[in-house]
């Protein structure tokens, strides 16, 4: 069979989550990496990985397969610029920018190049990124094979609209963020009783690995709630101070703020 060739233009936190979680599958790829200048990064992430480097990803292009694009969104007129003329016409061309789907790439790129949108987030390093996706109007069939491959080496996923991506990059790509913040903040409230930061930080963090576990199991937030919260007890007194607090409007408010700033950050009148 066939070894298909990625080639990784950006290798920063998001990218080294991925390339963490593919090379724990067998999947039969040649992963080459790239970023903009730093060397030392990239020796590292070869060595670590065991994947091919580049200085220069331009003399890689015609060789890959799949060009996956993990630098920032900002940077995506540049490297779209420059991936142009050196484009065979049978590679897939993905991106994880926030706000850069795939009729943006298109767009940008030879009439007629197949594209592909992901949104994973960084637990992709232990194959648990809930990811989602959208493709463009002229990815083959096989090329959705080496997609779904390559998506389903890093954890599960949804395929979704564009502007459902959009949509919902705040709930999968940015939230593990939301979540590790509340860590912090219940962290903080431990350790404010006198207990070690230590002690705080495996109380915590245990009882986040028993809640998702339990998530897992049942699948029902609502009623796993419920059996948390006695009636009249001394959890309803906890959860009646977060609604006074408006916490589920305050998230609400995250995700469209969160939202509203990849929008704004993939937005064609910002970056080309
Ligand atoms: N960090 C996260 O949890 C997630 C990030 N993303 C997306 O992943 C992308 C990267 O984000 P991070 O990894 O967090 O950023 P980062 O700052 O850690 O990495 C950016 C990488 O892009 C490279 N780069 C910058 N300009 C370049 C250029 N012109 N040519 C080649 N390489 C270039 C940098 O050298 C670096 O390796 C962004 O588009 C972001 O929206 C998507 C989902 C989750
Ligand atoms: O913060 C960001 O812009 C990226 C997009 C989703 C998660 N991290």
């Amino acid at each position: 069979m066939k070894q298909e060739h990625i080639l990784f233009i950006g290798a920063g936190r998001m990218a080294e989550a991925i390339l963490a979680g593919m090379v724990q599958t067998e999947l039969n790829m040649k992963i080459t990496v790239s970023n903009q200048q730093d060397t030392k990064r990239l020796h590292q992430l070869q060595n670590q990985y065991a994947v091919e480097s580049t200085e220069d990803w331009r003399h890689t292009v015609e060789h890959a397969d799949v060009i996956l694009l993990a630098c920032p969104p900002s940077e995506h007129p540049n490297v779209l610029t420059s991936l142009n003329p050196l484009l065979t016409g049978s590679q897939l061309v993905m991106t994880v920018a926030a706000g850069i789907g795939p009729s943006v790439l298109e767009s940008s790129l030879p009439d007629g190049t197949a594209t592909a949108w992901l949104m994973p987030n960084t637990s992709a390093d232990v194959q648990k990124s809930m990811s989602i996706y959208s493709y463009g109007q002229y990815v083959t069939s096989e090329q959705k094979l080496i997609f779904e491959k390559i998506v389903s080496s890093i954890g599960p996923s949804e395929e979704l609209s564009e502007q459902q991506v959009h949509q919902m990059t705040a709930v999968t790509g940015s939230a593990p963020a939301f979540l590790y913040y509340f860590v912090e903040a219940l962290e903080e409230a431990a350790a404010s009783y006198g207990i070690s930061n230590e002690q705080a930080r495996k109380l915590v963090i245990e009882m986040v690995i028993g809640s998702a576990a339990m998530l897992d199991k049942h699948r029902d937030p609502e009623k796993l709630r419920y059996q948390v919260t006695s009636p009249g007890g001394a959890t309803a007194a906890g959860i009646e101070s977060l609604q006074k607090d408006d916490f589920t409007n305050s998230l609400i408010r995250a995700v469209h703020a969160t939202n509203h700033r990849a929008k704004e950050l993939g937005s064609s009148k910002n970056l080309f």
